[in-house]
């Protein structure tokens, strides 16, 4: 029995994948990436990063963060403590869903995985104080590649559950979409759209 379920989303090339973990009276078991279970994902990419961050306070955002193409990576979301309101919007150019969001509920206790291709805005609202995630990655940080869009921008229409209680100073500036936003060519990264 494979370990890992793949399930699509309504957004092409954008993956939940679910956990089947072994219970026990000890507590859990589960594995968490493999590179075979998860090919129709992956397709040729690779793990490049590994992050984790630490939210304090319930009700925050962290968000909306891509790196633009020729340094665009995949995104493999997990949060293994609290739980998390997990958004992305899809920024690429020509899609059928351009500038449709999609989000999931990730937490400790559900053992979901989102996984966020190229050409995908990420960002997530904490629901719990402590709330903690660690997310693959398939390309290097490359802070001249980092981009954002505004978490509140009224085009994107996202409904955060909790009011805003903490978000960063960048994150309050980033651009808002205009009728010049096209997005971007994620073709190089394979057949995305
Ligand atoms: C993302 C990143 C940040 N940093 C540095 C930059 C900065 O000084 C500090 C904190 O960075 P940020 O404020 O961008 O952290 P944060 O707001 O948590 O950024 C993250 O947000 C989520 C939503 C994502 O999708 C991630 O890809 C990433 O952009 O860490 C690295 O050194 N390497 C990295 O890979």
């Amino acid at each position: 029995m494979g370990k890992l379920t793949i399930i699509e989303t309504p957004l092409k090339g954008l993956y939940i994948v679910e956990t089947n973990a072994f219970i026990d009276h000890r507590g859990a078991f589960a594995r968490w990436f493999c590179e075979e279970e998860l090919a129709a994902v992956l397709g040729k990419r690779h793990i490049k990063n590994v992050n984790f961050s630490r939210t304090v306070k319930k009700g925050s955002i962290r968000g909306m963060h891509f790196q633009k193409p020729p340094h665009a990576e995949m995104k493999l979301v997990r949060c293994i403590r609290g739980r998390i309101l997990d958004v992305v919007v899809d920024i690429r150019a020509g899609s059928p869903t351009f500038l449709q969001h999609y989000s999931v509920e990730l937490s400790a206790e559900n053992m979901k995985m989102f996984a966020v291709p190229e050409g995908f805005a990420h960002g997530f609202q904490s629901l719990e104080d402590d709330s903690e995630i660690m997310y693959l990655v398939t390309e290097f940080y490359s802070p001249e590649s980092e981009a954002g869009l505004r978490f509140s921008d009224p085009a994107l229409k996202i409904e955060w559950p909790l009011p805003v209680m903490d978000i960063s100073e960048k994150d309050g500036k980033h651009p808002l979409v205009n009728d010049n936003f096209v997005g971007f060519d994620v073709s190089m990264y394979g057949e995305q759209v």
